[in-house]
């Protein structure tokens, strides 16, 4: 079965030339003689340019070679500019499964005897259908909750088997291409595969999604920025879902919002916000911001509202990632290319080895190009995608934190700019990072800080009379057993130097009387000689008077 869907990997990869992309000096002998093995397989599509070729390609071997080029799509540090734009085009279209089968599922996975149980409404038609879901509509029983409209996801049967065959192939092809590609080190085939498994496997889990919609629908309860449906947990399992419908507008639905007389620079200026705030404030964002994914409320057009959907893939920073970020940002905008550098390497994402002039040097030669562009047409999106790929050159790791936080940059900034082209994304996030960093560095953050300790040291406090006592007590008893130690150490010391001497003494006593004897000299001087030297070597044995 592997060796069958190999062949079948490999078949295709040929059809559409893609060894042709590895330049002939990278070939190793091994791969160009196992291509003339294939000879029959030709290509099919030399009038096609790379990047179409590449596409063409994913989208033909099924959901985890699609999304895997989504994935790389957003990783410019990897690839050429032309080839990630195509594979941006990637849409995981498939043909949606059975309505009745998805029936199955949901009855045999929320233990129902037959959907009705729990839902008053089942449209076996489904609303939408993706690569690893499809998406039905339904209306919850109306004595249990209301008879709310919801959607059920459904993960598609069998996708898991298929996908862990296919994981552990691109895995393989992955460790071949690490050994045998001469840029295989930097390119890092292997890690990003690894972390593309990580993301797919994660996506197929509808009950991690599930928890991730009911922290961001926490975090932005009440907000007029963006509105989370509610998940209702009760009937939702690792394979099932079940979400309130929402009504809104697709965001890329341009003539629609603006028929309806939206306030697009408003909207627009939402969008920056409300990623910088679920970035900043909460830590927690969105990471799969594609316009797809994105509504707008019918509600109040002149304060327009997001709807957002579908949270398999969420971001998360940790509190010093946050505060190198928004520093970062602040010193890129105040062209501090030193700073720049200084906070890569105290946020340790660059070894603290690296030259930091060599690389405020190469910051510069970057960044300054941007500025001559106004600055409402800097992207900052670009300006962290030129950052860290200069970075790269600096020994900088790949952080996939940091990788999602770019991405989900770029999605936001396009979309910004698609509704109201004119948008300052510098003027709309400034005053957030500028207040951020105040809250974060000035006294108020000391006042936080202490505020959120205290319950911490109100609850040591009752201990800290006995941990005082102990200490001290410890204390007083290693400096006891200090001294003791020293003690020994003079002594020892002494008695070497002691032994030193008066054996050196018994060594030229002995040498002398030797000498004296054999010689035949005066036979009194002979004899005084033997016993200073008797007298040394009995001294040398003796231990010395005790030091103190
Ligand atoms: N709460 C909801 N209310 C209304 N429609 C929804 C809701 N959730 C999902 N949908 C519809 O179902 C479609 C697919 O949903 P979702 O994006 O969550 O699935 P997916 O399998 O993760 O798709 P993809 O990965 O391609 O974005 C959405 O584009 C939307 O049309």
């Amino acid at each position: 079965m592997r060796i069958k869907r190999l062949y079948q990997i490999t078949r295709t990869f040929l059809h559409y030339g893609l060894n042709e992309l590895i330049p002939a000096k990278w070939m190793p002998w091994s791969v160009r003689f196992a291509r003339c093995t294939l000879f029959w397989i030709r290509n099919k599509h030399t009038d096609l340019p790379p990047g179409v070729r590449l596409r063409l390609a994913l989208e033909s071997l099924g959901p985890v070679w699609i999304k895997f080029g989504q994935m790389l799509s957003t990783r410019r540090d990897l690839l050429p500019p032309d080839i990630a734009l195509e594979l941006a085009k990637l849409q995981d279209k498939v043909k949606p499964f059975s309505g009745e089968r998805a029936q199955q599922l949901i009855e045999a996975s929320l233990g129902l005897t037959s959907i009705h149980d729990a839902f008053d409404e089942f449209s076996v038609t489904p609303l939408a259908s993706a690569s690893i879901a499809q998406v039905h509509t339904a209306r919850l029983k109306s004595d249990d909750n209301d008879g709310a409209d919801v959607v059920i996801k459904v993960i598609r049967p069998d996708i898991r088997k298929a996908i862990d065959a296919d994981l552990r192939l691109m895995e393989t092809l992955a460790a071949v291409l690490a050994k045998h590609l001469p840029d295989g080190r930097r390119l890092k085939p292997r890690e990003v595969v690894r972390e593309y498994q990580k993301t797919l496997l994660d996506e197929l889990d509808l009950a991690r999604e599930a928890a991730n919609a009911i922290q961001l629908r926490r975090n932005f309860e009440d907000s007029p920025l963006l509105y989370i449906p509610e998940v209702y947990s009760d009937y939702s399992r690792h394979n099932v879902m079940v979400m309130e419908r929402i009504d809104g507008i697709p965001v890329s639905d341009i003539d629609t919002l603006m028929a309806m007389g939206v306030d697009m620079k408003k909207l627009a200026e939402r969008g920056v916000e409300v990623f910088f705030t679920q970035v900043f404030r909460d830590s927690f964002f969105h990471a799969d911001m594609h316009p797809g994914n994105i509504f707008v409320s019918r509600k109040n057009p002149k304060e327009p509202q997001y709807l957002g959907i579908d949270f398999g893939i969420v971001g998360t920073l940790n509190r010093e990632d946050k505060r190198y970020l928004a520093e970062n940002f602040l010193a890129f905008f105040n062209r501090d290319y030193r700073k720049v550098a200084e906070l890569h390497v105290d946020s340790g994402w660059v070894p603290a080895h690296i030259n930091v002039e060599d690389f405020e040097s190469a910051i510069r030669t970057v960044c300054e190009p941007i500025f001559n562009k106004p600055l409402a047409d800097i992207s900052f999106g670009h300006v962290l995608v030129n950052l860290f790929n200069t970075a790269r050159r600096f020994e900088m790791e790949v952080q996939p934190q940091l990788v999602l936080l770019q991405k989900t940059l770029l999605y936001v900034e396009g979309l910004g700019r698609t509704l109201y082209p004119q948008l300052d994304l510098w003027q709309t996030a400034k005053p957030f990072l500028e207040r951020w960093m105040k809250e974060q560095l000035g006294w108020r953050a000391v006042v936080r800080s202490v505020r959120e300790q205290a319950p911490y040291w109100a609850e040591k406090m009752p201990e800290m009379p006995s941990l005082l006592y102990d200490y001290l007590q410890t204390h007083k008893h290693q400096v006891t057993r200090q001294e003791l130690a020293a003690q020994a150490m003079l002594q020892v010391q002494s008695t070497l130097a002691w032994r030193l001497w008066w054996g050196l003494a018994s060594a030229g006593g002995l040498i002398s009387t030797t000498l004296l004897w054999v010689t035949d000299q005066n036979h009194w001087l002979t004899l005084t000689g033997a016993i200073v030297t008797v007298t040394s070597i009995m001294m040398s044995w003796r231990k010395p008077a005790q030091t103190r």
